[in-house]
């Protein structure tokens, strides 16, 4: 009995493309009904639920009767735009059938990483799963450029999961769950039921460096897991064509592999700066002040860091290393990169000396700060 998929009170359910479109061969409607009715009895149990749905591409190359990939971003954008219109229909006549409603809603990076936007997302998210309607999203494909893709929608799910501040993030894929090694590969593979998000021997199980575990698929999950459970949500991988898959898990019973957050939920603040996968720029620190952040959860002081890099402004995301480049932390920074450059090795009360003016006697305070 898993008593924290079984008591979860709100899902974010993740369907891959190769699941939903029968591995390319245009949307599987067969099985995005029998999703749907398991989302719909998950609804009446009083679960709620968003769903990360991909697809819009494969759907789209199916409905323009093309075979192959196209690798120009025009073409895949295209195809995306005449996809996402099947994709939404399909799942909104699906959930129609037992009288409920979708909203679409389309994300790119900027979405989640802009303070302002992100918290407008999470108010209309909350608002329509409030209003008992189901939210279908997939990446803003038509307009998002190469820099800041998701690139997979399990990053997004992860993200989303986050937004929302989900108990369970439920990832459909291909196979049973994640294996010790890559099934395809090594055929004794044994499936892995539970584990801790963060335990590193995972690193080598989804991929690592190897390059010997085919596309890497269970990387971006396993990346997704540690996400999620940066807000304190639990992750399950699981096989999106066993049978009845989302009525099993809620009846308790142990499929697929449970990942698990290693601390509870961090301030909503603090969820934000997890998924702000964007930085502006790195601030290399002393020993003393890695210690004091790492062990002493202290805020970073100006006088602990020894060099900055980049063109960050004031309030933009910034890396923080450890003389030996490793990354502890990333944080807000108070300063822009140029005043930054100015007070660095100094006490705090040489601040308003050196730059005419004080904002803060942090450089990033250490409720901005979130270490990794
Ligand atoms: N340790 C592992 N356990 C299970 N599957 C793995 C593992 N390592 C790599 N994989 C591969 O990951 C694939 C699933 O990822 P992906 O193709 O990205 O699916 P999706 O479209 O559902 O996101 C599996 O088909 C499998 O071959
Ligand atoms: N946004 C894209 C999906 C991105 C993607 O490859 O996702 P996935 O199949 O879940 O790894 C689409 O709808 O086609």
């Amino acid at each position: 009995m898993r008593s924290k998929v079984t008591g979860a009170q709100r899902w974010v359910v993740k369907i891959g493309s190769a699941l939903l479109t029968a591995d390319g061969k245009g949307l599987d409607r067969a099985a995005m009904g029998v999703w749907v009715e398991q989302m719909v009895a998950l609804h009446e149990a009083g679960v709620e639920l968003v769903l990360v749905s991909s697809g819009a591409v494969a759907a789209g190359m199916s409905r323009l009767g093309w075979t192959v990939r196209p690798s120009a971003m025009h073409e895949l954008q295209a195809a995306a735009a005449i996809g996402q219109m099947g994709l939404v229909q399909a799942w909104e006549s699906s959930f129609a059938e037992h009288s409920r409603h979708t909203a679409q809603i389309l994300l790119t990076h900027d979405d989640l990483s802009d303070r302002k936007r992100y918290l407008n997302a999470r108010s209309t998210l909350r608002a329509l799963v409030e209003l008992g309607v189901i939210p279908v999203i997939n990446e803003n494909d038509t307009v998002v450029t190469d820099e800041i893709r998701f690139g997979d929608n399990d990053t997004l799910a992860a993200l989303v999961a986050n937004l929302v501040e989900a108990d369970l993030l439920v990832i459909l894929t291909d196979r049973d769950g994640m294996f010790d090694a890559d099934p395809r590969n090594n055929p004794d593979a044994k499936m892995i039921y539970e584990a801790r998000a963060d335990d590193p021997a995972l690193d080598a199980v989804a991929g690592g460096t190897g390059g010997a575990l085919g596309r890497g698929g269970m990387q971006t999950k396993l990346r997704a897991a540690r996400l999620a459970a940066r807000s304190g949500a639990h992750t399950i991988i699981v096989g999106g064509r066993l049978e009845r898959v989302l009525d099993r898990l809620k009846a308790g019973e142990r499929l697929g592999t449970l990942l698990s957050p290693e601390r509870g939920l961090l301030a909503a603040r603090k969820q934000w700066l997890a998924g702000h996968l964007q930085t502006r720029g790195t601030l290399v620190l002393d020993e003393g002040a890695v210690a004091a952040l790492s062990q002493g959860h202290k805020s970073l002081l100006p006088v602990g860091v020894k060099a900055v890099q980049g063109g960050f402004r004031r309030g933009e995301m910034v890396v923080c290393v450890a003389p030996d480049g490793r990354e502890v932390a990333r944080g807000l920074a108070n300063y822009s990169a140029a005043e930054a450059q100015k007070i660095i090795g100094q006490s705090s009360d040489a601040i308003v000396s050196v730059l005419g003016y004080m904002a803060e006697p942090e450089l990033v305070h250490r409720d901005n700060l979130i270490l990794v």
